[in-house]
């Protein structure tokens, strides 16, 4: 199994502010499948997202990742499970502002010794024409596709995206989710999606649903409506 999150636990804060988050979380993802993990907002869809993400521990539990118990980690294997592990996209795209789209997708470029071709890149994700662009110059679409390719970049085994439409109109979230359909079947890249839009269940592998901090529904689709034939 490529992830392996066993009965994992976390709770945030002390005393009268103590709040358990996850409580005695388990599930697993196959290699080379899209999941999406919904919930109602403070079920703690994030917090697991940012344990497998390796950018918050928890308190009890193990999380395996192509073979690594990342609970196990230290603070700067961490970072390096996150160099040569993942790609995140966030909601509002994070782009560093002063660099070109081309200069902010190189930045992850050179944290890899064998990155995916630059401009093939670039012309997959129709970033080619804006490759000299700064991020103001961009609509919200074109600045998540720059996100999408500087996560994409350093060929991530997992792509961990947290509401990566949730700033976007329509057409705009269905072009985003076309592309990560394109990601996912073109180079095989697993993909965890944490979002609200519960349309996106049909279009993946397989759906977990969080309340409260526990998995309430946890399985695997029969068929997948291709991301372009998805309404909402
Ligand atoms: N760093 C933190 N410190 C304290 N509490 C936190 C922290 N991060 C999250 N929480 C709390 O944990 C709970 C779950 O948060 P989380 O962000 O995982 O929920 P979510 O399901 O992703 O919600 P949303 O859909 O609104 O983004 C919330 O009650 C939140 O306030």
């Amino acid at each position: 199994m490529f992830l392996e999150v066993r009965e994992i636990e976390k709770s945030y804060g002390t005393g009268e502010s103590h709040t358990k988050v996850l409580r005695g979380v388990s599930t697993t993802l196959e290699r080379g499948k899209m999941c999406i993990i919904l919930g109602p907002s403070g079920s703690g869809k994030s917090t697991l997202l940012n344990a497998i993400g390796g950018l918050d521990r928890v308190d009890k539990g193990s999380i395996v990742v192509d073979g690594l118990d990342i609970a196990k980690l230290e603070q700067k294997e961490l970072v390096l499970y996150r160099k040569n592990y993942l790609g995140f996209i966030f909601q509002f795209y994070h782009l560093v502002p002063n660099l070109t789209v081309k200069e902010n997708i190189q930045v992850c470029e050179y944290l890899t010794s064998s990155p995916l071709d630059l401009y093939e890149l670039q012309d997959a994700l129709g970033l080619t024409e804006h490759q000299n662009k700064f991020p103001f110059q961009l609509s919200g679409g074109q600045q998540q596709r720059c996100a999408i390719a500087r996560a994409l970049v350093k060929n991530p085994r997992l792509l961990l995206c947290d509401e990566p439409t949730g700033a976007l109109d329509y057409t705009m979230s269905k072009e985003i989710l076309v592309l990560l359909e394109k990601v996912n079947q073109d180079y095989g890249t697993t993909v965890l999606i944490v979002s609200h839009n519960i349309a996106i269940k049909d279009m993946v592998h397989k759906v977990i649903e969080i309340k409260d901090g526990k998995i309430e529904k946890d399985y695997r689709n029969e068929t997948i409506i291709p991301a372009g034939d998805l309404e909402w």
